[in-house]
């Protein structure tokens, strides 16, 4: 008898996850039908991820979330951290179709066709969580259903593979030769694909400078792909904004006199913004004594441009409730995260101080000069998605120049 068809079903269509390792999952196409490629990593947040969608540090990676609703408060067009998403794609367990919050304007599925964005629901994002942590982060592909769907669907082998994560491999004998030679054409490509370089933050950073006016402090902000709420928080502080491109010279900026300098979040490997680190580098000669705040990335080049080293993370921090210890204080912070490096800390020079400190894993979250007014986190102080606990940070950025004024 033919199956009647669920209203869910006509919606989506067949697609597959494919890894770098040979993994393949199965699951049902929701937004843009169209094949991907990026970095696949995980994020542990229950909630927030439409900001998660349009962070540009997201910038050419397809994350998957561990929490297994998602879209149940559906989208709106404030809560968004850039004007579009930045992921390759979006990997969830189920997306929610019938959203309910009185800010709702639509379902994640639309946001997501209107966007362009490919989404994968029906995926075990927890038997695939455990993949990359057990693998580190892998590159991984969307792909669209073909020929193979078929057999896919026979009931052998939805009987033997319940719920199982499977290898190409594992599967050869299962799937028509078609489609085994299609996604090993896939798994080719794949290999070539590259995580990082200059070209995500260019994708990011603001076209040209722009000025944001406010009565305060003149701060110079380098956009490496800068989330809003970072912008909104600075601007809260009634802060005079110069947002530079990334790859702005030092001279550009210095002719716009600032008195403190933000160094924003953003996407790929930090060594890859090889402009900034200089531009940081510049504004650390202790003559000038200028303040600096840097986050995440903004943090990780700061830590280059002292003369220290970065490194990949296996798998990353990627989630609203690490937590993270003040070293001075010995108060523990609970913060939401997004990054893949981090600082080797053995590189840093004596003129640092690790400020602060996962205490997962003991991996350096925060840096302060000995001697100047520069400091940052690799955490998101600025939130959204994720607990406020650490919003004073943006005050002592305040305290810091006012300090240098008087
Ligand atoms: N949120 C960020 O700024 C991320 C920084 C960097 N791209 C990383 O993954 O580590």
């Amino acid at each position: 008898m033919k199956k009647m068809s669920t209203k869910k079903e006509t919606r989506t269509k067949n697609a597959y996850l494919l890894l770098e390792d040979g993994t393949i999952m199965k699951g049902r196409s929701f937004g843009c039908q169209a094949n991907v490629t990026g970095e696949v990593v995980f994020n542990t947040a229950m909630t927030g991820y439409q900001e998660i969608l349009t962070d540009p540090s997201y910038c050419g990676q397809i994350v998957t979330m561990t929490y297994p609703l998602i879209g149940n408060y559906g989208v709106n067009a404030n809560d968004v951290e850039s004007v579009k998403p930045q992921v390759r794609g979006f990997l969830v367990r189920e997306a929610c179709a019938r959203p309910s919050h009185y800010r709702s304007e639509k379902t994640i599925e639309h946001y997501l066709a209107q966007q362009g964005i490919p989404g994968l629901e029906g995926i075990d994002t927890r038997a695939l969580t455990r993949r990359i942590r057990q693998c580190g982060a892998l590159r991984g592909a969307i792909l669209m259903g073909g020929p193979e769907e078929k057999v896919w669907e026979g009931e052998a082998i939805a009987a033997k593979h319940c719920g199982a994560i499977m290898t190409m491999d594992e599967i050869r004998d299962l799937v028509p030769n078609e489609a085994y030679q299609t996604w090993k054409v896939h798994l080719q490509k794949l290999s070539q694909h590259l995580v990082s370089g200059p070209h995500l933050i260019e994708k990011v950073t603001t076209p040209q400078s722009y000025v944001i006016p406010g009565e305060g402090f003149r701060v110079a902000v380098i956009d490496l792909g800068i989330k809003e709420n970072i912008l909104r928080m600075l601007k809260s502080l009634d802060l005079q904004l110069m947002v530079f491109p990334a790859h702005t010279k030092v001279e550009e900026i210095q002719a716009a006199s600032p008195q403190g300098i933000f160094l924003s979040n953003g996407p790929g490997n930090p060594k890859d913004a090889t402009a900034a680190i200089e531009v940081i580098k510049n504004f650390l000669e202790p003559q000038k004594n200028i303040p600096i705040f840097g986050i995440c990335l903004g943090h990780q080049l700061l830590s280059l441009a002292f003369g220290g080293d970065t490194y990949k993370m296996k798998f990353g921090h990627r989630g609203g409730n690490h937590p993270v210890q003040d070293l001075r204080t010995g108060r523990v912070y609970i913060t939401s995260q997004n990054h893949g490096y981090s600082i080797q800390e053995e590189s840093l020079p004596e003129f640092v101080e690790v400020s602060h400190r996962n205490v997962n894993d003991g991996t350096v979250e925060g840096l302060r000069h000995r001697h100047l007014p520069v400091y940052s986190v690799q955490y998101h102080p600025e939130a959204a998605p994720g607990p406020e606990d650490t919003a004073f940070l943006f005050d002592e950025f305040i305290a810091n120049m006012e300090a240098k004024a008087k």
